[in-house]
């Protein structure tokens, strides 16, 4: 069973994850944990914050000699930023609590509720760990369980479609991966349609001129899954279910669609539903993918497509009004730092959760202590499945 657990404050020194019941014998390296901590600091439209931090790994138990040894794996990233804030962050009696404690909740965030629920009358002690800055922790882990993934077959990729209004052209599934890969790394937001791409651009340089923000929606691809994934026997084991539930607790994340999603509620059944066919050098297909590659809460041999839409960065330079916990005074917010948009990122990060996903029902189906027995059973269940 794959478990994780993250920890770890914005300004605290570092972020930590632990990472349970990843086999042995898997090949891991810190820097290929280090490229997908730096494409989620990137894209445009950051604020001052990506400025200090350089996102890096330190490895430190589970993995020896550039392999797993089945036992946990710590992964660390530090928090450049921290000595800014030894003192207000430190957790012994001298710390400094006043000179950065927050009273004014700002709209959009944790903050109030999080006061209210855990009896905090300075929100600092919400803000900290309810920041996506924690989703450093969660890309380091979901990179594991891509690395994983990879030695089976099965990719991941991800791109943003719409930041605001703008919107790209839907993307043609026929193309290769790596073409579709190296398409988004050129893209200063992750958009494999460059017209789009600079269109997106100009949008955030406007909004963040205007003291605005911006939502968009990213779309994430999976090649290669093997029918069978999940499960329909009980509703928690649906693999559409566990994937909304790991994109929809991305911070921000406000909605998810698997295929054709919303717009399949606007269909005729016999428009949308995939029609199944057979030849016997291919198996059983389809010949079109509106199921977004998942049927019955099992994956079904096709491209898995997922879309997410991210609402607009709550911290406006524009300010939204509020009232301070103490006073009861209204007042208006105001902001030192803050992203205008964070859709590109918010993508990597959804591509890191849908791994990490797969990589547990890919275990859970699967079983196996070693990458040998796993890539072993994989194998032989592909041939099953081509010939069934
Ligand atoms: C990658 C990423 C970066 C974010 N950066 C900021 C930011 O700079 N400022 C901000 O106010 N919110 C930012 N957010 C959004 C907040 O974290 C989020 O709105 C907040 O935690 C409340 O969560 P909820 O929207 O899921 O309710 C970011 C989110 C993500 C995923
Ligand atoms: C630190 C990261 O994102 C942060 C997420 C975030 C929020 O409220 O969620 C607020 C900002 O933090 P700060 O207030 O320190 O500028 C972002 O920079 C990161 O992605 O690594």
């Amino acid at each position: 069973m794959l478990r994780c657990l993250t920890a770890g404050e914005s300004h605290g020194p570092s972020l930590t994850a632990i990472l349970d019941g990843v086999p042995a014998g898997l090949p891991l390296a810190a820097e290929y944990i280090d490229q997908q901590l730096a494409r989620r600091q990137g894209g445009h439209g950051r604020g001052g914050r990506m400025n200090i931090e350089r996102d890096r790994v330190a490895i430190t138990s589970g993995v020896r000699g550039g392999l797993t040894t089945g036992s946990p794996l710590t992964l660390v990233v530090a928090n450049k930023d921290w000595p800014n804030w030894c003192r207000v962050m430190d957790p012994g009696a001298g710390a400094d609590l006043k000179s950065r404690a927050v009273t004014r909740p700002r709209p959009g965030h944790a903050d109030l509720t999080g006061a209210i629920k855990y009896g905090h009358r300075d929100m600092r002690n919400v803000l900290e760990r309810s920041s996506a800055r924690e989703t450093a922790a969660r890309v380091a882990a979901g990179t594991v369980a891509r690395r994983l993934l990879e030695e089976l077959d099965i990719l991941v990729a991800g791109q943003v479609v719409q930041i605001g209004s703008i919107k790209a052209r839907a993307l043609d599934l026929t193309l290769d991966t790596e073409k579709l890969a190296a398409a988004v790394a050129n893209s200063p937001v992750y958009c494999a349609d460059p017209e789009a791409g600079a269109a997106m651009v100009q949008e955030i340089d406007a909004a963040r001129a205007a003291g605005d923000s911006l939502g968009g929606v990213f779309e994430v691809y999976v090649f290669g899954l093997p029918p069978g994934l999940g499960s329909y026997t009980q509703r928690d084991r649906t693999l559409d279910g566990r994937l909304a539930g790991a994109l929809m607790s991305i911070q921000a994340i406000k909605g998810v669609e698997v295929g054709a999603g919303f717009a399949a509620a606007a269909a005729r059944g016999s428009e949308i539903h995939d029609e199944i066919f057979y030849r016997s050098d291919r198996g059983f297909y389809r010949s079109t993918n509106n199921a977004g590659g998942i049927e019955g809460g099992m994956s079904n041999g096709d491209i898995l497509l997922l879309r997410a839409a991210m609402k607009p960065i709550p911290t406006l330079y524009k300010p939204l009004r509020s009232v301070d916990i103490h006073t009861k005074q209204p007042f208006e917010a105001s902001v030192e730092r803050s992203d205008t948009c964070a859709v590109p990122a918010a993508c990597v990060v959804g591509e890191a959760v849908t791994a990490w996903e797969l990589a547990a029902v890919v275990l859970e189906k699967f079983g196996g202590d070693t990458m040998g027995e796993i890539k072993e059973r994989v194998a032989l269940y592909r041939d099953y499945a081509k010939s069934f």
